[in-house]
């Protein structure tokens, strides 16, 4: 019963991302070859950290007022961030004399104050791809992290076969790890219940609220990003990224992925969209689901 499993199972996993299968031979053209693993970055990972760092901490900050839970545990987090505060307070206090209480901006507006965009899901410009990603605001510039890929992430050989089920938001990492960014059925259980499972106290591990409308960290729309054509060729390109160890405890409440099973220590996987190109405000972002590493 094992072998016959086991044989199911082999052929199956050849269907991962059913759309990538169906299409590789018509979709030759639209390839991505990468030399070598190694190659694969267009940016380096610690300018990853870094957007990172600068989008999180300026979330975090307009968030101060509900952290209280997190602050009243590890007060030097509170001066940690103090100077911040300081000057955000004073930024509001000139730019609203008449109120100057301080204005908590929605996650949106605080990514377009740092890095001079934003970005939403809305129907794609390709008929009858579905909905696919936008630059609303602003402008993106070449080399800049202008997404992220939620989900769960899977090591080789743990368990995906239910949820991969006609789940066409399996995206796999050159080394064979998997990240399910589906936000319906049995993935959003399974996000869910591990984003549970790792909360420890008041410090959540993980963003669970790409899951609904109301997104907290808004760069957790990168599953929703289309595949190019021969009209739209691919203006950004996915690139993984290991969270380092030393990564903000407070700060982890924003990183929209989670690992299925943390019984071995490793970092956390995630993969970030990157710009190929300049992007002007209105385009759609399309990426290229056919990476080939030789
Ligand atoms: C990862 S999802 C992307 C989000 C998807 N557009 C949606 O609305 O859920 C991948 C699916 O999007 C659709 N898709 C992506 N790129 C496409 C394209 N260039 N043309 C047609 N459909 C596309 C296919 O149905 C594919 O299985």
């Amino acid at each position: 019963m094992l072998r016959a499993l086991r044989r199911r199972w082999d052929s199956y996993k050849h269907r991962f991302v059913p759309w990538v299968a169906l299409n590789l031979r018509r979709k030759r053209r639209t390839l991505r070859y990468v030399p070598e693993n190694s190659q694969d970055k267009i940016i380096t990972d610690e300018d990853v950290f870094a957007t990172l760092m600068k989008v999180f901490k300026a979330l975090f900050v307009n968030d101060f007022s509900r952290q209280t839970h997190i602050l009243a545990l590890l007060p030097e987090i509170k001066c940690k961030y103090l100077e911040l505060v300081t000057a955000e307070l004073e930024r509001s206090k000139v730019n609203s004399c008449h109120h100057p209480s301080k204005h908590v901006f929605s996650p949106e507006e605080v990514l377009f104050n740092t890095l001079g965009f934003s970005i939403t899901r809305d129907r794609s410009s390709l008929v009858s791809a579905g909905t696919g990603v936008f630059v609303t605001k602003g402008f993106v510039p070449k080399g800049t992290v202008v997404s992220m890929y939620p989900g769960t992430v899977y090591r080789k050989y743990e368990p995906i076969f239910f949820q991969s089920l006609g789940n066409p938001f399996i995206f796999r990492c050159i080394d064979g790890v998997l990240i399910d960014g589906n936000d319906k059925g049995l993935s959003r259980a399974v996000y869910r219940s591990c984003s549970r499972r790792d909360q420890l106290g008041p410090f959540q591990m993980s963003d669970v609220s790409w899951l609904t409308a109301a997104l907290q960290n808004p760069l957790a729309v990168g599953q929703y990003v289309n595949n190019c054509s021969y009209e739209k060729a691919a203006n950004v390109c996915y690139q993984e990224f290991d969270v380092p160890g030393s990564f903000p405890v407070e700060l982890k409440q924003y990183l929209p992925n989670i690992v299925y099973s943390h019984d071995i220590q490793s970092c956390l996987r995630c993969v970030v969209l990157v710009t190929l190109r300049d992007i002007k405000q209105g385009e759609e972002l399309f990426s290229n689901y056919f990476t080939v590493v030789n």
